[in-house]
């Protein structure tokens, strides 16, 4: 579900180069002023701004849910080469269907609205926000050191509980959000599905000690043997260092976490 907006079907034989014109122009994506002195540059423009709004939750303007799956499948990737911790929030508004069954879906559109404002001042440019589903967020922050984790996600939760939402002249309202973390584990090829729902597990947990509070997933000991972590990349390699090379000078696996023999 994506907020109020009213859906309306979609004939083929209705959809114009106006219809994705006025959808470019009038969201905000980039391309909004889309330039007009060749076809093929205004094209190419419309395109592009196609593409920015395919990537989009129309209600809150964030990464929606398959970009920030893409986004992960390429933070495990780019995690296991480099080594670098990583941290996945997901968030959930505590209590939202009160708010939507005391004041209205289009106070609760407005809350959803906010609470995305609230969460990107809280991020850096290079973590990536998503609306995940109806009143859940997610945040992938790369680069994110076990000690700062909780400290993060503690500055979230504060921004979120102590900003005012004002949903008309008359009310305004705050929320509290519940978050549950994990980090990608460096050592192990983790899988997108299998983080999520790591994160996920620690979100149910917040949730059930009260809402209102984070839990991170305890960082397990990644303090494993060299041939333990050999044991654990990939398959073994069939390369073994010819007979006159010192094998205790190769390394034990490639720049990519390959393993390379031994
Ligand atoms: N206004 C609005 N409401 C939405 C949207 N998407 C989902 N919802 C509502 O979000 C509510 C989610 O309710 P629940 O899953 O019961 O969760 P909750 O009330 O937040 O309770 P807890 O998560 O357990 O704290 C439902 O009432 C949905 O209708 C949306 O785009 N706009």
């Amino acid at each position: 579900m994506t907020g109020s907006a009213t859906y309306q079907s979609v004939f083929l034989r209705d959809l114009r180069l106006s219809t994705a014109h006025s959808l470019v122009t009038q969201s905000g994506a980039p391309g909004q002023g889309l330039p007009n002195e060749t076809p093929t540059r205004y094209l190419q423009a419309l395109i592009d701004g196609l593409c920015e709004l395919s990537l989009r939750d129309p209600l809150t303007g964030l990464a929606n849910r398959r970009h920030f799956r893409s986004v992960l499948e390429r933070e495990v990737d780019r995690m296991a080469r480099s080594g670098e911790a990583a941290l996945l929030l997901m968030l959930d508004i505590d209590h939202f269907k009160k708010i939507n069954d005391t004041h209205g879906h289009i106070a609760g559109d407005m809350v959803l609205q906010s609470v995305a404002r609230t969460l990107l001042g809280c991020v850096r440019p290079m973590d990536t926000l998503a609306r995940y589903g109806g009143e859940e967020f997610a945040i992938v922050l790369p680069s994110c050191q076990a000690t700062y984790g909780r400290a993060i996600a503690e500055r979230i939760r504060e921004a979120v509980e102590s900003t005012m939402i004002r949903v008309s002249p008359a009310l305004a309202l705050n929320v509290s959000v519940s978050i549950g973390g994990a980090y990608a584990l460096q050592w192990i090829r983790s899988t997108t599905q299998l983080w999520i729902e790591r994160a996920d597990n620690q979100l149910y947990q917040a949730k059930s000690a009260g809402r209102n509070r984070i839990c991170i997933e305890e960082q397990p000991d990644s303090t494993v043997s060299a041939e333990e972590k050999s044991m654990l990349f990939g398959p073994l390699s069939t390369y073994y260092p010819p007979a006159d090379v010192d094998r205790s000078t190769v390394p034990l696996a490639d720049a990519s976490g390959r393993h390379t023999g031994r």
